[in-house]
């Protein structure tokens, strides 16, 4: 099967990890110093079942509630990863507004996504449930990961999810086939 070339963008409040979940899953590794994104790109080859993805992976600049969504960001991305922090009640009310915009620049009614609720290795710093997050990505009929880029855990699930979502979005995977991650 030829190779499939998909792009997706990682968004969220500042500091909530999208560099590092990033950096996880194309590098391998963790880096603890804070440094802001501007904006970075990351490609990465990746096989699930017998099909090959080239993923571009569009690291961005953390936004807040005031931010204006890039338009950059509405065209040619298959997919989004919207990122939290269990940590932060702020980086939980940003996503639902980033989310918003999404759609409304989109001009969809469902886009592929997965909410990502990062930094649970500081369980003892928790603001946000999992259950939050869960209802939450109800609501939009997302998948829904908690991960620690710190430990990687669950960190390449987010991005085989989205590519999964991406698939189902194409018409691909009906709902209810249980594709496997591998
Ligand atoms: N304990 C812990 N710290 C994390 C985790 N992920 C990221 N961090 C730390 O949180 C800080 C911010 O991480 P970044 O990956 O730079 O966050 P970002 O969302 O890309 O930040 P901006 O570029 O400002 O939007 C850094 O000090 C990271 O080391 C995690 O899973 N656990």
């Amino acid at each position: 099967m030829p190779c499939k070339q998909r792009k997706i963008a990682v968004m969220g409040y500042r500091s909530v990890g999208k560099s590092s979940l990033s950096i996880q899953f194309v590098e391998g590794q963790f880096v603890d110093s804070y440094d802001p994104t501007i904006e970075n790109t990351f490609t990465k080859s990746t096989r699930i079942n017998s099909q090959e993805y080239e993923l571009k992976l569009v690291d961005t600049a953390g936004q807040d509630e005031y931010s204006i969504f890039p338009s950059q960001y509405s065209i040619d991305v298959h997919g989004y990863v919207l990122v939290y922090s269990i940590t932060s009640t702020k980086s939980f009310e940003v996503v639902k507004l980033i989310y918003e915009k999404l759609l409304d620049i989109t001009g969809k009614v469902h886009v592929p996504l997965v909410l990502v609720g990062n930094k649970t290795d500081l369980h003892m710093e928790r603001m946000i449930s999992t259950e939050e997050g869960k209802r939450l990505a109800e609501d939009w009929k997302a998948v829904f990961l908690e991960t620690s880029a710190k430990q990687n855990d669950a960190v390449s699930d987010i991005f085989h999810a989205l590519l999964n979502e991406i698939e189902k979005a194409d018409g691909n995977i009906s709902e209810k086939s249980n594709c496997t991650i591998s």
